[in-house]
């Protein structure tokens, strides 16, 4: 590392083009500011878009990409401005690194919402330069747009959170889904979903999981404690849960139909779209007039809601399920994520990882 003002290199795992294969790549982080911090990254969870991104799912993506928004990290340097940090601590950071600051979501702390956000890659900094992520050694990282990991949370139990925890937390907060006895479904059981249900539980909710497959089942109920588990093709288990639930939390990054879910809802139920999909999605209007119904989606977090999040998975012992790899293992990592072969998170040793083997 050098010293506050001088350019790093570092290195990082990069995809170069649509194939979404990563290899090492060799770059500079931007010349380190007073409200910057740089942080020495030493875990990265892998996120479903991270595979939409690496492989231009969306048609946007720029190469070379080095993924990874789930990063918790150690401080090894601070500008003189910083405030919320000092050396040695350990901190997270996520999907955004800037935004406006002027605008009315960003006055209102609803940064992810702001028109001018910078991603933490597949993005322009304010320098000119490209953002790169967390699959990489270091990272310099505006104070502003870092957590810090409460000592309750092992490190790599943390990086999941920072996206796929956030990414319930917030709708739940958001649209007052966070009272007991409220009756959730969870569609699509994977590093979001996942969250979903032991999020829902800790609120004290009644969680039905809704998964494409048997597969899950044993795990769902006895691991993550779901209360119970439908399999989306089974049409009469899918009928006897008629105007059940108060919200389904829908993960599924594929093109689905959607009446089999607002079916499920209660009257003035919710269904909240998070994944990513390149297509259109269908729905006829009665279904959702004929019970007050609402679809609605949500995006990520603020980075408030992410430092309360954090606390509350620490006060209520919330911890995520991963498989910890190393980075040489990414690009199966990648291969077993979009073949849904993964339970329920995959999070990269990056400090324990050969970063050029
Ligand atoms: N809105 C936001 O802010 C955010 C959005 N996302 C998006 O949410 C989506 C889910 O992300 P994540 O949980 O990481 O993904 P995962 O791949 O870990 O989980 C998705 C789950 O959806 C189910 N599924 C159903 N159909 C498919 C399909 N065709 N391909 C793959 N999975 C399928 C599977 O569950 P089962 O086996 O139970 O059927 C799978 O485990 C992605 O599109 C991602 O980009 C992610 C984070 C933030
Ligand atoms: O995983 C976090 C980011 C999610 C995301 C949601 C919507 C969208 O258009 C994206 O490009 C990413
Ligand atoms: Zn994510
Ligand atoms: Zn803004």
């Amino acid at each position: 590392m050098g010293s506050l003002g001088m350019e790093k290199t570092v290195t990082g795992w990069a995809a170069r083009d649509p194939s979404g294969i990563l290899s090492p790549y060799s770059y500079t982080l931007r010349k380190t500011g007073p409200e910057d911090v740089v942080i020495k990254v030493l875990f990265c969870g892998v996120c479903h878009t991270d595979l939409h991104q690496t492989k231009n799912d969306l048609g946007m993506s720029k190469y070379p990409m080095v993924p990874g928004h789930e990063v918790v990290g150690e401080v090894v340097e601070v500008g003189a401005e910083v405030s919320k940090f000092e050396v040695a601590d350990t901190v997270g950071a996520g999907v955004i690194v800037g935004c406006c600051r002027e605008c009315a979501p960003c006055k209102a702390d609803t940064e992810q919402y702001c028109n001018r956000k910078i991603w933490s890659y597949n993005d322009v900094y304010t320098d000119g330069k490209p953002t790169q992520g967390g699959f990489a050694s270091a990272m310099v990282v505006d104070q502003k747009f870092l957590v810090k990991i409460p000592p309750g949370l092992a490190p790599e139990q943390a990086a999941p959170l920072l996206c796929a925890g956030l990414t319930v937390y917030s709708p739940m907060k958001h649209f007052g889904l966070m009272g007991t006895g409220l009756r959730a479904g969870v569609l699509g059981l994977g590093g979001v979903g996942h969250m979903g249900v032991k999020l829902a539980k800790a609120m004290g909710h009644h969680v039905t999981v809704i998964s494409s497959s048997d597969k899950k089942r044993a795990e769902a109920v006895d691991h993550l404690g779901a209360d119970a588990y439908l399999v989306s093709s089974d049409e009469a288990g899918m009928a006897a849960a008629a105007d059940t639930l108060d919200y389904i939390i829908d993960t599924v990054p594929a093109f689905h139909p959607l009446e089999p879910y607002l079916s499920m809802l209660k009257l003035n139920g919710k269904l909240i779209l998070l994944g990513v999909i390149n297509q259109p999605l269908q729905f006829l209007t009665p279904m959702v007039m004929l019970g007050r119904k609402s679809i609605t989606g949500s995006f990520i977090g603020s980075v408030q809601e992410t430092q309360e999040m954090l606390e509350f998975c620490a006060a209520k012992g919330v911890t995520s399920m991963i498989e910890l790899v190393k980075m040489d293992y990414a690009n199966e990592a990648f291969k077993r994520l979009e073949r849904n072969d993964v339970r329920y998170r995959f999070v990269i040793d990056v400090a324990g990882s050969n970063l050029h083997p």
